[in-house]
């Protein structure tokens, strides 16, 4: 580069760096609005995750780019960023308390992640939350007397066990909810244990998300409903949203969306390891649809493994799912090996049917996500 190129280059690089300066005094200035809607909100007990305006706002904001010749993706994705950050925000200043009159909210399992996250998020709702976790026994008793609601998320290997021999004696009128992450056994179990109100919850998501904003918690109904429907509204005001399911049929598809997954994600590890695959080497030469694979798969194995093992061994209708799965895997193999590519092609067309606009729209979905691991690449 000679001189003068290098000024030029470094003027327009200053200019860069002050409208890049003003783009954080308006972040800032965003950021403080927002907090003050949180606060109206928060007074109002609204949620602070409003879908219906968003999609007004990116809408007019699309065109308005579009006007001023900008991509609209662009300030889509912005946008869409800014507002991921007034969720995380919405802690700061709490949330309404649906239910004042509970009592206490007892939560077994209290130190385990999910029970974190829970205790964080119903405190920052002005409940009072106790916690028992493995090593409490002795003093549950006298917890559970002044509870309004027990809340049980512990490893659903013992959770049944639990329920059966330690929750047997609450107050009738103390609300008994878990979060395994199957619902039909531990429903069965409330329902037997106690004689007043009980719910089973799912929360669809791993406790390292900063806000429930735009989260799923599936609810499978036990009994007297109406005595814990604060409780659905409480999550709403989370920003969470409410799937009404039967306990078997989200058990079904927890075979489906968990076990066989997990386990499919498990073999791929596996067989890596066991390839002694030179995963740095293997990063050099991604694709952004490996390096996002990859990331999906390494992030299991950075987690606790007993997690995973109680999901996978929870149901033994996960075997036939995997069983299943391990077939089909089989008889594509033979495909190839038989170098049948006409059957391929066909059996590939058949899936592509059977997806039908799910296809195109998973394939938009993903390339933003791809962009976005493109993004992140730096060296
Ligand atoms: C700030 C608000 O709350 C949330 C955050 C928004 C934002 O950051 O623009 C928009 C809608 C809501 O999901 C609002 O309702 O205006």
């Amino acid at each position: 580069m000679n001189e003068k190129t290098t000024g030029e280059l470094e003027n327009l690089r200053d200019l860069i760096d002050g409208v890049d300066q003003q783009l954080l005094h308006l972040f800032r200035k965003r950021l403080d609005l927002v907090a003050q809607v949180g606060a109206v909100k928060h007074a109002a007990g609204v949620p602070i995750y409003a879908p219906q305006r968003e999609a007004a706002m990116l809408a007019k904001r699309r065109q308005e780019a579009v006007n001023m010749n900008i991509s609209p993706q662009l300030i889509e994705d912005v946008l869409r960023r800014l507002m991921r950050e007034s969720y995380l925000n919405e802690k700061d200043v709490g949330f309404k308390q649906v239910k004042t009159d509970l009592g206490d909210i007892v939560i077994v399992g209290g130190q385990g992640q999910l029970g974190q996250l829970f205790t964080q998020m119903l405190t920052l709702s002005g409940y009072q939350v106790k916690i028992v976790d493995k090593d409490d026994w002795q003093i549950a008793p006298s917890l559970f007397k002044n509870a309004g609601m027990v809340l049980v998320t512990i490893p659903i290997n013992v959770t049944c066990e639990v329920i059966r021999t330690q929750l047997n004696q609450l107050p009738q009128t103390c609300i008994l909810a878990d979060l395994t992450s199957i619902k039909e056994k531990p429903l069965l179990a409330m329902l037997e244990a106690h004689k007043g109100p009980v719910v089973g919850l799912h929360p669809m998501f791993g406790p390292d998300v900063g806000s429930l904003a735009k989260q799923v918690v599936v609810v499978c109904h036990g009994r007297d409903s109406h005595r814990y429907e604060w409780l659905l509204e409480q999550i709403k005001i989370w920003g969470a949203r409410i799937v009404e399911a039967k306990a078997q049929k989200h058990d079904n598809a927890m075979q489906l969306v968990q076990a066989m997954r997990h386990f499919s994600t498990f073999v791929y590890g596996l067989n890596l390891c066991k390839e002694q695959a030179d995963l740095d080497n293997l990063l050099q030469f991604s694709s952004p649809i490996y390096r996002l694979e990859l990331a999906m798969v390494g992030r299991l194995f950075a987690q606790d493994p007993n997690l995973y093992a109680d999901i996978i061994f929870a149901q033994e209708g996960s075997l036939n799912a995997i069983s299943d799965y391990i077939d089909n895997y089989q008889s594509a193999l033979s495909l190839l090996k038989a170098g049948d590519r006409q059957a391929f092609i066909e059996q590939f067309s058949q899936v592509s049917e059977w997806f039908g606009d799910f296809a195109p729209q998973f394939q938009s979905e993903s390339r933003a996500m791809l962009q976005s691991v493109n993004d992140m690449k730096h060296d």
